[in-house]
């Protein structure tokens, strides 16, 4: 089947896709965007079971107490091109920090979940000094910063300054919902690499690396780069009129499991109203309705999870290229829950291909060729 599309990969416990109902073991993700906090579903996606206020308070802490950086990943970042692609800055920094850990190779449960602490708590660190740093700005130690919330960590790393409630509020929706997919393809990605008995970090390495393709987590990117060029909501319709003669495909709709709507693209799009009215400027939130009308009328098309939060990206003030790195620090969740499970009960990941190509040759040496 081309693309594996529908081939069932692997059992897994953690998320589940049934009649386009997305649940983290077992609960809606609606619910979970309504009441759970990123640090609450990380718990959940890594142990099994929504934590009691001490696991939560523990796993808070040892949150917090790991996202300092090693000091070298600062002289890396300063090495880069300030132009330079934001997500490779990401997949090679997680490839650094390595180099920093003494319990690579052990894949036991007990390191294995340490490492996923020490990974999860710093994604937010790095990915706001690869802003700092390329803007010539100082990175913010997280230390210095009194918060145990991820979301209020990385907006406060990034912009330098506490963010305001409602933003934090709305960031932690986010990475609630961008944190768990079943078997997407960096997901995929990852428990291929840690089938070989490879480690942790080059899981996280080759789901980066997946992630940052525009069909699946640049999506949301180019979606703002979609509603940049558009400009005014009076000029979406030629915009998508031109898009459909020219045949290209419109980032951010579609979907390979969902054909009746991307349940994620619902709630982030209630929150990008909310968000545009606190701005007070409703104009990418208007020009976002009317391309996902228009392309739901003459395509059939609807949107998925990149469509809208680019919408909500760019009223939180995140610079448009580090939307993918928001992703990847939300889907870390999934991604270490998966590297675990299989890392759990593994098998080596080895698929066959069906061969198309000639039939059986007969060798020419090199004179007579
Ligand atoms: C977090 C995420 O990864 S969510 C996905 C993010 N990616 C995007 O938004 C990129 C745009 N979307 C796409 O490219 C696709 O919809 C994918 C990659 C997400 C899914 O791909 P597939 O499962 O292979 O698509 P599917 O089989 O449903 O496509 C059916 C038809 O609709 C077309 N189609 C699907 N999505 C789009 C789109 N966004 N724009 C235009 N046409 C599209 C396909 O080209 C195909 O046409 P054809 O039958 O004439 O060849
Ligand atoms: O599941 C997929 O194919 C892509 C997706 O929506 C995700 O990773 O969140």
């Amino acid at each position: 089947m081309a693309g594996l599309a529908d081939i069932i990969a692997c059992d897994s416990t953690i998320c589940s896709i049934e009649d386009g109902v997305l649940r983290y073991r077992g609960y809606a993700i609606e619910e979970l965007a309504e009441h759970a906090s990123f640090e609450e579903v990380i718990y959940l996606l890594w142990y099994g079971r929504l934590p009691n206020c001490h696991e939560l308070k523990a796993l808070k802490q040892d949150l917090a107490e790991n996202a300092a950086l090693p000091p070298r990943i600062y002289d890396l970042l300063r090495m880069y091109a300030p132009w330079g692609n934001a997500m490779a800055k990401l997949r090679t920094c997680l490839s650094f920090l390595t180099h920093f850990d003494d319990e690579v190779m052990d894949h036991s449960f007990a390191a294995d979940h340490r490492k996923a602490v020490r990974i999860m708590a710093r994604m937010a660190a790095i990915v706001a000094a690869i802003e700092r740093i390329r803007s010539g700005r100082e990175p913010v130690d997280p230390a210095t910063i009194r918060t145990q919330s991820l979301a209020e960590l990385f907006l406060w790393l990034l912009a330098g300054e506490k963010p305001e409630p409602v933003a934090v509020k709305a960031m932690d929706k986010c990475l609630v919902l961008h944190a768990e997919h079943e078997l997407n393809a960096s997901t995929f990605a990852a428990r291929v690499t840690v089938s070989t008995m490879s480690d942790t970090y080059s899981g996280m390495v080759s789901a980066i690396g997946t992630l940052k393709g525009a069909l699946h987590g640049n999506a949301n990117e180019q979606v703002a780069l979609m509603l940049e060029e558009i400009g005014d909501v009076d000029r979406v319709e030629a915009y998508i009129d031109g898009k459909i003669a020219d045949g290209g495909l419109i980032m951010g709709f579609g979907h390979r499991v969902y054909k009746n709507g991307d349940p994620r693209a619902r709630v982030l799009k209630e929150l990008a109203r909310e968000l545009g009215e606190w701005r007070q400027d409703t104009r990418w939130y208007d020009m976002a309705v009317k391309v996902a009308g228009l392309v739901r009328e003459k395509k059939g098309l609807l949107p998925n999870v990149d469509f809208y939060s680019a919408v909500v990206y760019t009223y939180l003030g995140i610079p448009r290229d580090l939307f993918t790195l928001v992703f990847a620090i939300s889907r870390t969740s999934g991604w270490l829950a998966h590297i675990m499970e299989q890392h759990e009960n593994n098998r080596l990941i080895r698929p066959r291909a069906n061969y198309t190509g000639k039939g059986a040759g007969t060798w020419l040496p090199l004179a007579d060729r």
